[in-house]
């Protein structure tokens, strides 16, 4: 996971923590002296307001409050990264008119302090901050390290036997303390990213409704309709550089979870520590998962799912307001839509927006890198491989799209030709021209001659695929059959069970390799523990995009690029592939570990700006030399700041 600078706008202010602001607080109650945001000193336009109701800001409040800020005593070591930062997102996109908003500071200090997440760090107060933020007495005597409290956390979340257990204490840490949440997750990303992440996410967005405490993101209902700018400016962060909205109608291979989908992501920015100003969205059309809407619990609208064209304005206006209200590179991450609004949403707003879909492009792009990698394996290149996928959705189209478009590169020969190397089968059966005129448009480059087959372990037979690739959010429909008869065809027959969480996984390490006498090369979407198989550890990878979106994110941002081009999608994947070692090899891995992600996604980051400058796609400018170095200067450090 990569960090760029998450710190508020408030943070890099150094606004908090300042004695001089602490004292103010204490001459003025109420609690929070609020001023007019900006996302830091350094690019504060400073614009006072008095319009938000219930705010006590008057102007000459926010000057003072300007010169404390800019002369503030904080030792703030980030500093230098927040400059570095900045001048990667520095010009403010937003116009004058929009700056006269209401977005707040909060200046807090004392009990607030300890109850603010940005600067919060408990028990690691120094002696003097204790004095000098009115810390004395609301904590105990002892002071830790940040070191010792995250062994403390470990140890405490090993505690618990119930995947849910541990990742609501990662989400109350978040909420208590982010920098030590951070820290945890990148000290530990191997343990904790199946808690944040799938599969647990998957049950904590089941349960979403029960175990809600604090909104984490913001929930934007049918109700919002024609003030969602208005609802956006709520969300407490005035510089947003990254989006993930979901509209919940399939999360993972879980179904319709309506509003609850919030969980994912929330999930996707925990990994995106590097980007400062996450902002999770969960649009509420409703759900026609029944269960939910019998469900005393659920938090989202109670009524079945809008569409078509209620559906496209409330998108539209949200997309729009996004744009007017973060400018024109915000980066937003579409998640978990089902495959109809998947596709629709891409094309009409990838012209006009820094758009991108996880589950079409990321998790393309993350197959193809290990399909890259695993020719070191089984020798040969892409083109000499024939291809055969179980589902034919935003995944399924997603990733053949891209390994058609690398082996076009590769070989010179036209997409069209490259596509015959690759079937789908769907829930009619194997994907041929016969049926093209009732395929949904994402399919039909799929429908090659063939007779119609219905099952996959026939197509399996026929096709006789070197690899097969599961994104149909159907658990176990690779059968020992079909797993066999991959086995009987290819001496390494090449297994991806892609679909998430582990319940929905086409089939599990252990039978992919069992029923291949431990000849599959096998990754799934979510993580499974080694395997022993006859005396031998095997160890699956994790085909997840979670390898992907972070370092793609980075270089978009850190480029200024204004859109998404399928050729920054390979870069990422070749970057991903190159990060395999021969270590990894050795252990049969077609992925590097994740523990690397940071060093991973600075490498995909700088490739992937490399590439947006190269396509004139990216704005910052001049470019930097070393767009390595860049990306790691941008990279957050979860380390707590000093506030004397
Ligand atoms: O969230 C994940 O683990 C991967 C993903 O995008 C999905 O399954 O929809
Ligand atoms: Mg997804």
């Amino acid at each position: 996971m990569i960090s760029l600078n998450r710190s508020s706008f408030l943070s890099n202010s150094g606004v908090n923590g300042s004695g001089v602001n602490a004292q103010r607080q204490r001459r003025q109650p109420p609690a929070f002296v609020k001023v007019i945001a900006s996302r830091s000193n350094q690019d504060q336009k400073g614009r006072a307001t008095s319009e938000r109701s219930g705010s006590v800001l008057v102007d000459s409040t926010l000057k003072e409050m300007k010169d404390h800020t800019s002369s503030s005593p904080i030792v703030d070591p980030e500093s230098a990264v927040s400059g570095g930062v900045k001048d990667v997102y520095g010009e403010d996109s937003a116009t004058e008119d929009q700056l006269v908003t209401p977005w707040t500071v909060s200046v807090a200090s004392g009990y607030s302090l300890l109850r603010d997440p940005h600067h919060n760090k408990g028990l690691a107060f120094a002696e003097k901050e204790r004095d000098a933020h009115y810390l004395r007495g609301l904590l105990p005597p002892t002071v830790v390290s940040q070191d010792l409290q995250v062994k403390k956390m470990m140890h405490n979340i090993r505690q618990y036997q119930v995947p849910l257990q541990k990742y609501m204490a990662m989400m109350d840490l978040q909420e208590m303390n982010e920098r030590l949440f951070y820290k945890l997750l990148i000290e530990n990303v191997e343990e904790l990213l199946p808690v944040v992440y799938t599969p647990t996410v998957g049950e904590a967005c089941q349960k979403y409704g029960s175990i809600f405490r604090r909104p984490q993101g913001l929930f934007i209902s049918l109700k919002e309709k024609g003030r969602i700018l208005e609802v956006l400016k709520n969300w407490p962060e005035r510089s947003i550089q990254v989006i993930v909205v979901t509209d919940g109608e399939r999360i993972l291979g879980l179904g319709d979870l309506g509003c609850q989908g919030m969980g994912i992501p929330v999930g996707k920015l925990s990994l995106y520590t590097a980007l400062g100003g996450c902002l999770p969205v969960t649009i509420d059309v409703g759900t026609n998962n029944e269960k939910l809407l019998n469900d005393d619990f659920y938090i989202g609208l109670r009524q079945r799912r809008a569409t078509g064209q209620e559906y496209a304005e409330l998108l539209h206006e949200f997309m729009s307001a996004v744009k007017q209200i973060y400018g024109e590179k915000v980066l937003i991450q579409f998640e978990d839509f089902a495959n109809h609004n998947a596709f629709d949403l891409l094309e009409k707003y990838g012209t006009t927006h820094l758009v991108f879909n996880d589950d079409i492009q990321g998790t393309a792009s993350v197959v193809l890198a290990g399909l890259i990698a695993a020719q070191k394996l089984v020798g040969g290149t892409l083109a000499d491989h024939k291809f055969l996928f179980l589902g034919a959705g935003e995944a399924g189209t997603g990733i053949a799209e891209l390994i058609a478009l690398e082996m076009s590169k590769q070989t010179g020969a036209p997409l069209e030709e490259t596509r015959k190397n690759i079937w789908l089968v769907d829930s009619k059966g194997l994907i041929v021209s016969s049926r093209k005129e009732s395929l949904q448009h994402f399919k039909k480059p799929w429908a090659h001659e063939h007779e119609p087959i219905k099952e996959l372990v026939d197509a399996v037979k026929s096709i006789k695929p070197t690899v097969l690739i599961g994104t149909s959010g159907v658990g176990r429909t690779f059968t020992k059959e079909v797993v066999e008869a991959m086995a009987a065809i290819n001496q390494k027959p090449i297994i991806l069970s892609l679909s998430n969480p582990t319940s929905q996984s086409e089939c599990t390490a252990e039978e992919a390799y069992a029923w291949s006498q431990g000849r599959a090369i096998f990754a799934s979407g979510s993580p499974f523990p080694p395997v022993e198989y006859g005396g031998k550890v095997y160890v699956p990878g994790q085909a997840n995009n979670a390898y992907i979106f972070p370092g793609l994110g980075l270089g978009l941002i850190m480029s200024g690029a204004i859109r998404v081009h399928d050729d920054m999608l390979l870069a990422a994947s070749e970057t991903l592939a190159a990060e395999v070692t021969q270590e990894n090899y050795d252990k049969g891995l077609i992925y590097p570990p994740f523990a690397n992600i940071r060093n991973i996604s600075a490498h995909i980051a700088a490739n992937v700006a490399a590439k947006a400058y190269e396509l004139g796609l990216a704005t910052r400018l001049p470019q930097p030399e070393d767009l390595v170095k860049y990306a790691e200067s941008c990279m957050y450090s979860p380390a707590y700041r000093n506030y004397r």
